[in-house]
This record gives structure tokens, C-alpha cells and sequence, in this order.
């Protein structure tokens, strides 16, 4: 095999040189915190309030409980943090934002149960010496699903997101949402077809404001798949053996629904549910016989009905 003649490579330090590091020039400005400029903490006619102001895309482990299996998980969360501050504040304190999550987290999967993160926003508040916090977090939620038919186990997921506001003269509110997956069949296509109809992939998205005495006896997440699935034409699985799969086609067929089936029924269900306040269901299919999707959605709030 031809010998290459290895190469002769400047030190790093040379070719950090090479590509325009230079030395560091005179340093004449503090080092220390408590003689450094608190640009942030300036109070000034600074002309508006500010409504949120934070950080956003904060990735981090999260340790999400379930009814379902896994009981336990570590997931990945995306995390939006904010506080709103007053016409006369320049600006807020950044580094207390990550700060926090780290002094709750300590290293570990950050537990984002409904407490944990109604603790977390009251303490971040009072952290950044404001009134108010919001906090955001979207994480990918697993649970085990079996086959009809096999009860052959495997892994679905489900996108969730739990928002948070916590004011100190107002107290918290909190909403929840979910988007669950599903099958859907046509009604028309079935009904004007010798045989056959066409189906596809629904995606359900659930919104839900949670009413002050939800506790988490329930659990959401559960609820809110359970109220998408249980209306659908079929459910998704992971692992279908062929008698699966008979029973999930004959399912679909037996159960047609249009998008605004979907949203009617799952409405009929958050409704019933005594720790949902108002909710925002959207039902959108990949349609397999378009390029275009068809969506249906309903907002409801009971307090507006009541
Ligand atoms: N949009 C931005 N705003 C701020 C930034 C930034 O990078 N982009 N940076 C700062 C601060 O320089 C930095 O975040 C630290 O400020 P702070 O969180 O206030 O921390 P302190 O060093 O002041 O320590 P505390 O004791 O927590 O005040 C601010 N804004």
C-alpha cells in the first residue's frame, strides 16, 4: 500500500496564530461582580412595560409520571421562561432563569409534574423579583401501547405541553395540551363506494385550561389521549400482527368520522371532564386521497355557557 509522508503540522498554538488569534490586550475593567456595571438593574423611564421577557428553547432532561407505562420517564423538555417587568426596569436577570432549573434540578431529570412546576414558577418570580413568571414546557410523552388482538407491546408517543402562569396577586393558571394521533375513515367515501374508503392519519390537539381544583389523581395525559382515541375511527399501534391488524381495519371501517366528527365528539368529552375549565380541540388529517390536510376545530369555555 502507497506510504503517505505525514504531513508537518504547526503547534496549535501557531495555527491558532495562522487563523488570527492575537494576544489579549490591556484589562482595565473590574472582575469582580460588585464592581461591575448591573446594566440590567438600571431604573429609568425605559418608556413600556414589558409583558414577557426571558428565555426560550431551553432543552433539558424531565422526569414526566404517568397512569400509563411507563409510570416513570425521562424525556427531553423545551423550555420557554419568562417575566414581565415594569416601564421603569431596563432589563432581567438572565442568568436567574437557568440558574433555577438547575438549583431544582440539581444535574438530575427535571420532575415537571403539575406541583414541581407550580413551586418552580412561584420561587423563579420571586427570584427575579417580579411579579409573575411563565413557564412553558413541550416534551415528547411515551406510552406503552398492545396489539387488539396480540397484546404485543410497544412504544407510541404523544406531544405534550404544560404552561404555567403563576402572579402573585393572581394566582396560577394553568393549561395543558396534547396532540394525539389516530385513524380516521371516511364517512362520504364510504357511504358512496361499492366497497372500500379512504382513511389516513388524524392528528388531535387538545388545549385544555385546568380548573384550580384539578389535582393529579388524574392524569391528564391519559385523559386527554383517552378522549382522542376512544372517538377515532382506530387506534395507532406500534407492533401489529396480522390478527391486529384485521381487527384495527374492520374497527375503522365500522367507525367512519369526518374532522368535524372528531372535534364533536372529543368536545362531548372534555366537557364531561370536571377539572377542564375551557378547551380548544383541532382535529387536522393527512388526508390520503389529497396533497392538503382537512382541519375542524372547537373552542369551548364552560364559564361562558354556565
Ligand atoms: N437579551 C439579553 N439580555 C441580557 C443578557 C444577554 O446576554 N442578552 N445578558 C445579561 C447579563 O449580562 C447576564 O445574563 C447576567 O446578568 P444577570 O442574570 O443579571 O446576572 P448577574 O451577574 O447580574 O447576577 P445576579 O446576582 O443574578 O443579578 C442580562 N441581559
Amino acid at each position: 500500500m502507497k506510504e503517505f509522508s505525514a504531513k508537518q503540522l504547526p503547534t496549535k498554538e501557531e495555527r491558532h496564530k495562522l487563523f488570527g488569534s492575537v494576544e489579549p490586550g490591556e484589562k482595565i475593567k473590574p472582575t469582580e461582580k460588585e464592581k461591575m456595571p448591573d446594566l440590567q438593574n438600571t431604573h429609568k423611564d425605559f418608556l413600556f412595560d414589558i409583558n414577557q421577557v426571558g428565555i426560550s428553547n431551553v432543552k433539558h432532561p424531565v422526569q414526566v409520571s404517568s397512569k400509563m407505562k411507563p409510570e416513570t420517564q425521562t424525556t427531553v423538555g423545551t423550555f420557554k421562561m419568562t417575566s414581565s417587568i415594569k416601564q421603569n426596569h431596563k432589563g432581567t436577570n438572565m442568568s436567574r432563569f437557568t440558574e433555577m432549573i438547575q438549583l431544582y434540578s440539581k444535574g438530575n431529570p427535571f420532575d415537571i409534574s403539575i406541583a414541581s412546576l407550580k413551586a418552580f414558577t412561584k420561587d423563579m418570580a420571586e427570584r427575579l423579583e417580579q411579579d409573575d413568571n411563565q413557564l412553558t414546557v413541550s416534551f415528547p410523552w411515551f406510552f406503552e401501547r398492545s396489539g387488539p388482538a396480540s397484546d404485543m407491546p410497544g412504544m407510541n408517543h404523544a406531544d405534550a405541553e404544560i404552561t404555567i402562569l403563576y402572579d402573585k396577586h393572581a394566582g396560577y393558571q394553568i393549561t395543558v395540551s396534547l396532540k394525539g394521533t389516530i385513524t380516521t375513515l371516511c364517512p362520504c367515501s364510504k357511504e358512496i363506494s361499492e366497497y372500500s374508503a379512504h382513511n389516513q392519519r388524524g392528528n388531535v390537539t387538545m388545549t385544555v385550561d385546568l380548573s384550580s381544583e384539578y389535582n393529579e389523581e388524574v392524569d391528564w395525559k391519559y385523559a386527554l389521549l383517552e378522549a382522542a382515541e376512544s372517538n377515532a375511527s382506530a387506534r395507532i399501534h406500534p407492533v401489529l400482527k396480522r390478527p391486529d391488524e384485521k381487527m384495527v381495519t374492520e374497527q375503522a371501517y365500522e367507525n367512519p368520522r369526518f374532522v368535524e366528527d372528531m372535534v364533536r365528539l372529543v368536545a362531548a368529552d372534555l366537557y364531561e371532564m370536571p377539572f377542564v375549565n375551557k378547551f380548544t380541540v383541532t382535529c387536522e388529517n393527512e388526508e390520503s386521497i389529497h396533497l392538503h390536510d382537512a382541519i375542524a376545530s372547537i373552542t369551548y369555555d364552560k364559564a361562558l355557557h354556565a
